[in-house]
C-alpha cells in the first residue's frame, strides 16, 4: 500500500464531508451569529459606559444588549443540539462504511489485524474525525472570520493597538509549526498503545476460563496495567507538549494584554479617550488574541483528526474481495483443483494440488494436523487466493466458473469450534436461512441430532444462549451449527471436523441424516475419526503438500 499524502487526506475528508456540508455550514453561520452579537455587545457596553459616565438615559441600549444576549442563547442552545446530532450521525456514518468495507474485503488482509485494533479504529478513531469534522473545522472557519472582524473593529479604534495585538501571532505560527509533526508522532502512538490496551482486554474477556485456569488473574491484571502505564505515557507527552507550547502562547497573550492596558491606561490619564473606548479597547485586544489562541489550540485537534484519518484509509485500502457474479446454477455441483499453489509465507503449505470432486460425492480429507485441510478449505471458499493454479466449480449443465466469493452462496459451511452468535437458538439458526419456517428449524435440528435437546431447553427455540454457545455444551452448540448448515438447503456441504465433539452414536445418526438429505448435496468432510470415512465415497490424504486418494469405494466421477 502507497504512502497516504496531503491530498489523499484532502479528498478523503472531503468525501465525507460533502453529504453533511449544509449542516455543517448551519453550524458556522450560528458561529458566525454568535460572533457578530458578542461583537454587538462590546460596541453597546463603551455606548452604555459612555452614556453613564455623562449622566444621560442609557434604557434603550440596556433593552439591547438583552436582547442580544437571549439571543445569543437561543442560538448556543440550537447549535449545540445541531452538533451532537450531526456529529452522531457522521461518525456512524463512517463506522458504518468501514464495518461493510471489513465486511467486503479478502479475509486474509483483514485477520491480519487484530479485532481489538479494527474496533479501535471502528469507535475511537472515527469519532476522533467525526469530532474534527463536525467541530473542529468549522471552529477554524469561524475563529478565522472572528479574528479578521475583531482586528477591523481594533484597527478602527486604534491601529498601533491592533498591530500590538497581533504580536502574538508570530508567537502562535511558530509554536503551530513546532508542534505539527511532534504531535502527529505522538498522537500515532497514542492511537497504537489504544489499540493494543483494547485488543488486550477483549481477548482476555473472551478466553476468560482461559485466564482463570492457568490461574492467570494477577498476570492479567499486570500486563493490563503495563499497557495502561505505555499508552499514558504517550498520552502524557502528548499533553506535556501541548501545555508547553500553550504556556507560551498564553504568556505571549498576556504581555499584548498588559501592553494595551498600560496604553490604555495612558490615553486615559491624558484624557484622550474615554471610559467606554478604553474598556473596548481591553476588551478587543483580549477579543483580537482569543482567536489567534483558540486556533493553536485547534492543532492537537485536527493532528488526532488526521492521524485516526490515516488509520481509518489504511484499512479502506484493502483490497475488496473479487465479486464477480455467480454463474453456477443447480443442485450438481462439483468442483477441480488444478496445480494449485498455496502458502501462507514463502513456506508451501499446498504443492501443486490436483483434486476433483464431482457432484452427489461425499468426500473425507484426512492428514495430521497443521498439514493443511482447513487451508484447502478456505482456498475453495475464496477466502484465500491461490498462489498458482486454478480452482474451478462447475455443475451438471456443464458450466465452470473459477471460484470467488458468489461461491459463498452455494455452499453451507460447518467451521472448526464453536461458531454461534448471542441469541436465541432460532436466530442462529435463521443465518442458515432467514426465512425458514418452524417446521423447516425442527427438521433441520432433527437431521443434526438436536431436535430432543432443543425442546428440552425452557423456552425451546427461543432460548438464549450466550457469547459462542454459552449455556450450551460443545456438542450441542456443534449440532447447532450442523442444524444452520442443513437449513442453507445448498448444494455443497463443507464440515470441518464438525462433529468432533459428538460422541459416536449422535456422530453416526448425523451422518446417517446428511446421506439422507434430498436432494443428495456434495459433501467435504475433514476429519481425524476413522468412523466418519465409513459414510464417505472417497478419502483424500494431504500429505508434504499434495493430496493424495488414500482409498476408492463406490463413486467413478462422470461429470
Ligand atoms: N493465517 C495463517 N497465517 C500463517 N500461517 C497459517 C495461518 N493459518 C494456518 N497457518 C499454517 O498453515 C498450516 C496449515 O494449517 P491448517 O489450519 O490448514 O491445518 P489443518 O490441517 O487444518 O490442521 P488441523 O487438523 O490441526 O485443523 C499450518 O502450518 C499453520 O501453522
Amino acid at each position: 500500500m502507497g504512502k497516504i499524502r496531503g491530498r489523499d487526506y484532502i479528498s478523503w475528508l472531503w468525501q465525507y464531508t460533502a453529504p453533511y456540508a449544509g449542516r455543517i455550514g448551519l453550524l458556522l453561520l450560528f458561529g458566525l451569529l454568535e460572533t457578530f452579537a458578542s461583537l454587538a455587545m462590546v460596541q453597546i457596553t463603551k455606548e452604555i459606559i459612555d452614556h453613564a459616565t455623562v449622566g444621560s438615559g442609557f434604557g434603550r441600549l440596556l433593552t439591547g444588549y438583552v436582547l442580544l444576549l437571549l439571543g445569543m442563547q437561543g442560538i448556543s442552545v440550537l447549535s449545540t443540539l445541531l452538533t451532537a446530532l450531526v456529529t452522531e450521525r457522521f461518525s456512524f456514518g463512517i463506522r458504518r462504511q468501514i464495518y461493510e468495507k471489513i465486511l467486503h474485503s479478502g479475509w486474509r488482509e483483514v485477520t491480519a489485524y487484530h479485532t481489538g485494533d479494527l474496533m479501535t479504529r471502528l469507535t475511537s478513531d472515527a469519532g476522533n474525525v467525526a469530532d474534527g469534522i463536525v467541530g473542529t473545522i468549522p471552529n477554524i472557519l469561524q475563529l478565522g472570520i472572528e479574528l479578521v472582524l475583531v482586528f477591523c473593529m481594533l484597527f478602527y479604534y486604534s491601529p498601533l493597538l491592533a498591530v500590538f495585538a497581533l504580536l502574538v501571532a508570530p508567537v502562535a505560527a511558530l509554536c503551530s509549526w513546532w508542534l505539527g509533526k511532534r504531535l502527529k508522532r505522538l498522537q500515532g502512538k497514542v492511537q497504537e498503545s489504544e489499540s493494543e490496551y483494547r485488543s488486550f482486554l477483549q481477548e482476555s474477556l473472551a478466553n476468560l476460563l482461559i485466564v482463570k485456569a492457568f490461574t492467570g488473574e494477577d498476570r492479567a491484571v499486570e500486563r493490563l496495567t503495563k499497557l495502561r502505564e505505555e499508552r499514558f505515557y504517550w498520552v502524557y507527552r502528548k499533553t506535556g507538549l501541548g501545555t508547553a507550547s500553550s504556556t507560551v502562547m498564553s504568556l505571549a497573550f498576556q504581555g499584548g494584554y498588559l501592553i494595551a492596558f498600560s496604553y490604555g491606561a495612558w490615553q486615559l490619564s491624558r484624557q484622550q479617550i474615554t471610559y467606554g473606548t478604553m474598556s473596548v479597547f481591553l476588551t478587543l485586544v483580549n477579543r483580537v488574541q482569543a482567536p489567534i489562541l483558540g486556533l493553536a489550540q485547534q492543532i492537537p485537534r485536527i493532528i488526532a483528526l488526521l492521524t485516526s484519518a490515516g488509520r481509518i484509509m489504511e484499512l479502506q485500502r484493502i483490497p475488496g474481495e473479487q465479486r464477480a457474479a455467480g454463474e453456477i446454477r443447480g443442485w450438481e455441483i462439483g468442483v477441480e483443483l488444478r496445480n494449485v499453489c498455496f502458502g501462507y509465507t514463502r513456506e508451501p503449505v499446498l504443492k501443486r494440488v490436483n483434486l476433483k470432486i464431482c457432484p452427489g460425492e461425499f468426500v473425507a480429507i484426512v492428514g495430521e494436523s497443521g498439514i493443511g485441510k482447513t487451508t484447502l478449505i478456505r482456498i475453495l471458499m475464496a477466502f484465500l487466493e491461490t498462489g498458482a493454479g486454478t480452482v474451478d466449480f462447475y455443475n451438471g449443465s456443464g458450466q465452470r466458473q473459477e471460484t470467488g466469493a458468489f461461491v459463498r452462496k452455494f455452499i453451507a459451511y460447518v467451521p472448526q469450534g464453536n461458531t454461534l452468535f448471542s441469541g436465541t437458538v432460532r436466530e442462529n439458526l435463521q443465518m442458515g436461512r432467514e426465512d425458514a419456517s418452524e417446521e423447516e428449524l425442527w427438521a433441520a435440528l432433527k437431521l443434526a441430532s438436536g431436535e430432543n435437546f432443543v425442546r428440552s431447553l425452557p423456552e425451546g427455540l427461543d432460548t438464549v444462549i450466550g457469547e459462542r454457545g454459552h449455556g450450551l455444551s460443545e456438542g450441542q452448540a456443534q449440532r447447532i451449527a450442523i442444524a444452520r448448515a442443513f437449513l442453507r438447503r445448498a448444494p455443497f456441504l463443507i464440515m470441518d471436523e464438525a462433529t468432533s465433539a459428538l460422541d459416536e452414536a449422535t456422530e453416526v445418526a448425523v451422518l446417517q441424516g446428511l446421506r439422507a438429505l434430498e436432494p443428495r448435496p456434495t459433501c467435504l468432510l475433514i476429519t481425524h475419526r476413522k468412523g466418519v470415512l465409513k459414510y464417505c465415497d472417497r478419502e483424500l490424504c494431504i500429505r508434504e503438500g499434495s493430496v493424495t486418494e488414500e482409498c476408492s469405494t463406490t463413486t467413478i466421477c462422470t461429470a
